[in-house]
């Protein structure tokens, strides 16, 4: 199995790109995880305490699990990912089945930000775009797609979005062994990446 991590910041077009990666490929032979569906279970805090939580900071994310289900998946075994809601800052009830493919990404703000996960990579991508189109692109897709209003997007910002960028996610780039500008759409670089995996999946026939 090709194992593939997608970092960036927030709105850098991690997903987008990650999308147009998976476009080109047959189904059955990609799998995607997000780093998202990893956030901690916060049941037993209220919805008031959980609108608090640093969601930036590595500790919000149980990346024991992460790393447990990557293994798994490696290892030719299928996981149950959590599901989770943006919309009430937790993770669901039911759970979605992931079985291993040939080729498996892996997507979110501090992929390569956690030394253990580097190792389980075969390839990291940094997505990269500028703080302040990364900001208007998660304005709008934060108030149209997460239930988010103006004032709660940029109190995040800038209480604890932009420090946890600084300080974890901006320098896990050094780890990348490609940074993707995003931009513009960049169809350069989605057919670079998708050079290397047809080659890693010929390799395995
Ligand atoms: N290259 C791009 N040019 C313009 N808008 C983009 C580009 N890439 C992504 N977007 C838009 O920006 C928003 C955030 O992109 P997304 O891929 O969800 O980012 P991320 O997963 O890194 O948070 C989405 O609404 C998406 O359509
Ligand atoms: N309940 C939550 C959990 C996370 N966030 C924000 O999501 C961002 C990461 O997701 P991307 O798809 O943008 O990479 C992260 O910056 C958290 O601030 C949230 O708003 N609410």
């Amino acid at each position: 199995m090709l194992v593939i991590g997608v970092a960036g910041g927030t709105g850098s077009g991690k997903t987008t790109v990650v999308q147009q990666i998976v476009n080109d490929l047959p189904a059955e032979e990609v799998g995607v995880i997000s780093q998202d569906s990893y956030y901690k279970d916060l049941s037993q805090m209220s919805y008031d305490d959980r609108c608090q939580i640093n969601f930036d900071h590595p500790d919000s994310i149980d990346f024991q699990m992460l790393i447990q289900h990557i293994k798994s998946l490696k290892g030719g075994k299928s996981i149950q990912q959590p599901v989770y809601s943006f919309a009430v800052h937790n993770r669901l009830e039911e759970s979605t089945t992931i079985e291993p493919r040939k080729v498996l990404i892996v997507e979110g703000i501090l992929i390569l930000s956690q030394p253990e996960l580097r190792k389980l990579l075969d390839l990291k991508l940094y997505v990269y775009a500028e703080s302040d189109e990364r900001l208007i692109r998660r304005l709008k897709r934060d108030i149209v797609e997460r239930g988010r209003d103006l004032e709660e997007v940029i109190d995040r910002y800038q209480n604890t979005l932009r420090p946890m960028h600084n300080e974890f996610i901006e320098p896990s780039k050094e780890f990348a062994d490609v940074i993707i500008p995003t931009h513009r759409r960049n169809r350069v670089a989605v057919e670079l990446i998708r050079d290397i995996i047809d080659q890693r999946i010929a390799q395995d026939q």
